[in-house]
């Protein structure tokens, strides 16, 4: 079986939901995962905002333009006239459950309810799609299934046991839907697996059924080498490792959620991503085939900060060490990279929540500068110390850019350099030039 999941830009409208089906139709039994129609998880945030500082009539005016967009929708997607009340039955059903915390004191718990209607719209309507066009199809409620536990984490036994037992409720069926991005939690309460969650709803499916691939179909021909919306001529990557992968989604490639990797990487799934609008394009294989000598990407993470802690020599050098780290974890603040010399270290975090606490903490043994603003710029491919030169063209690339901070030797699939965000479009270009001269091909280190 497979797991195919469909972004909100691949569900956006009546015609792309019906080219989705002209996808999901014949073939082997699979497991379709939907995100909200694009933008919808947007406006219900917008919503959620106005409900939690009592702007009613703002959510009002939020609320009335999507819901009349969905009634658009259901007119463009559905032949029958019986079949558009069901549609429309459904979809004012789910407005309803939203329309109900307009006015009412709102809490996070009612946030994640709102935050989940998307999904369960977006999936409703195809599953009735499917039925109009006589279809055999079942709809596997998400929240039946899929749960998180106290530490936020897949709970994967659940998943499978209550995955396996809906699914054999349907022996004859071949098309099964259900919703990405939601959840529950530990406490049985609506959740979700935060925002783009759904690739990760799909990985966790394909671990929990034993899938024989994982595909992400999204609106562009899979994971280009450099970011689209920001430099151009960028070109796909046909093959990545897991590792790899893994590496570009959490430093901003956003095709992918950074969490997406793990579960598929564990089960040796391969994910494919493909492009709903090009079916027939090869998209990306991400898989554990290691490609050798080849630099495969570049991706930038934003809104980092950079903080460098000059020791003022209290504590002798391991004892500063393990207090810098003690005390991001006390704040439960992951850090992103480190470096340290002789009398200091710096570090980069995407989660300044508690950067007051922990500079008022650690002022006592360091001198401290915060950047904000910044940004990781990642290079990611087969970069093992003994294959010469990459480094020296990364850097060559970068020669007019003022580098923060570079990192090299953690990993050997990336080495990253922070900068200032001012300079982040400037850095992308410079390295697709030098290191992807042609549109079509990576070039080979040392080349
Ligand atoms: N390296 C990359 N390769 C491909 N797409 C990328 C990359 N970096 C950013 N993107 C962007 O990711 C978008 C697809 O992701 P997303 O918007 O989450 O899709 P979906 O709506 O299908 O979930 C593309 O349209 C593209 O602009
Ligand atoms: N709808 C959710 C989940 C998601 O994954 O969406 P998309 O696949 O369109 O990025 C969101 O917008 O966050």
């Amino acid at each position: 079986m497979k797991v195919l999941k469909f972004g909100g830009t691949s569900v956006g409208s009546a015609r792309r939901m019906k080219n989705v089906v002209s996808i999901i139709s014949g073939g082997e039994p699979k497991i379709v995962v939907l995100s909200a129609m694009a933008g919808t998880t947007n406006s219900l945030v917008d919503i959620t905002r106005c409900f939690y500082r009592k702007e009613v009539d703002e959510a009002n005016k939020i609320i009335t333009r999507l819901e009349q967009a969905y009634a658009g929708h259901i007119e463009d997607l559905y032949t029958s006239v019986a079949y558009k009340e069901k549609a429309l039955e459904l979809v004012t059903e789910r407005f309803n459950e939203i329309w109900a915390f307009a006015g009412a004191p709102f809490t996070v718990f009612d946030e994640k309810v709102v935050l989940a209607q998307g999904e369960l719209i977006s999936t409703g309507m195809m599953h009735l799609y499917l039925q109009e066009q006589g279809m055999k199809s079942a709809l596997l409620p998400a929240l039946d299934f899929m749960r998180i536990n106290a530490d936020g984490e897949p709970d994967m036994s659940y998943i499978e046991e209550h995955l396996g037992k809906l699914l054999s409720r349907f022996p004859d069926t071949d098309i099964f839907i259900t919703q990405g991005f939601i959840c529950r939690n530990a406490y049985g309460e609506t959740d979700n697996l935060q925002r783009g969650g759904s690739d990760y709803s799909a990985s966790l499916i394909g671990a929990a059924i034993h899938a024989s691939e994982i595909q992400i179909w999204t609106d562009i021909d899979g994971m280009h080498n450099n970011d689209p919306r920001v430099v151009n001529h960028t070109a796909p990557v046909r093959q990545l490792n897991f590792e790899e992968a893994a590496k570009l989604a959490y430093f901003g490639a956003k095709i992918l959620h950074p969490f997406c990797i793990r579960p598929a990487k564990e089960s040796n799934i391969p994910v494919r991503l493909l492009n709903s609008l090009q079916p027939d394009a090869p998209g990306t294989l991400i898989s554990n085939t290691a490609e050798k000598g080849r630099i495969k990407a570049v991706a930038a993470k934003d809104n980092i900060v950079f903080i460098k802690m000059k020791s003022l020599n209290i504590l002798p050098p391991h004892k500063f060490l393990s207090t810098v780290f003690d005390t991001f974890a006390r704040y439960k603040t992951a850090v992103d990279m480190v470096t340290t010399s002789d009398i200091g270290i710096s570090v980069t975090t995407d989660n300044p929540e508690h950067l007051q606490e922990i500079v008022g903490c650690l002022e006592k043994y360091a001198t401290i500068s915060v950047e904000k603003d910044m940004v990781i710029v990642c290079v990611v491919g087969d970069l093992e110390w003994q294959n010469v030169g990459f480094e020296a063209r990364i850097i060559d690339a970068l020669k007019d850019i003022p580098v923060r901070m570079i990192s090299y030797g953690g990993s050997s699939s990336n080495v990253s350099l922070v900068m200032k965000s001012a300079d982040k479009t400037r850095a992308l270009q410079a390295l697709s030039s030098r290191l992807f001269p042609k549109p079509d091909e990576t070039e080979a280190i040392g080349a």
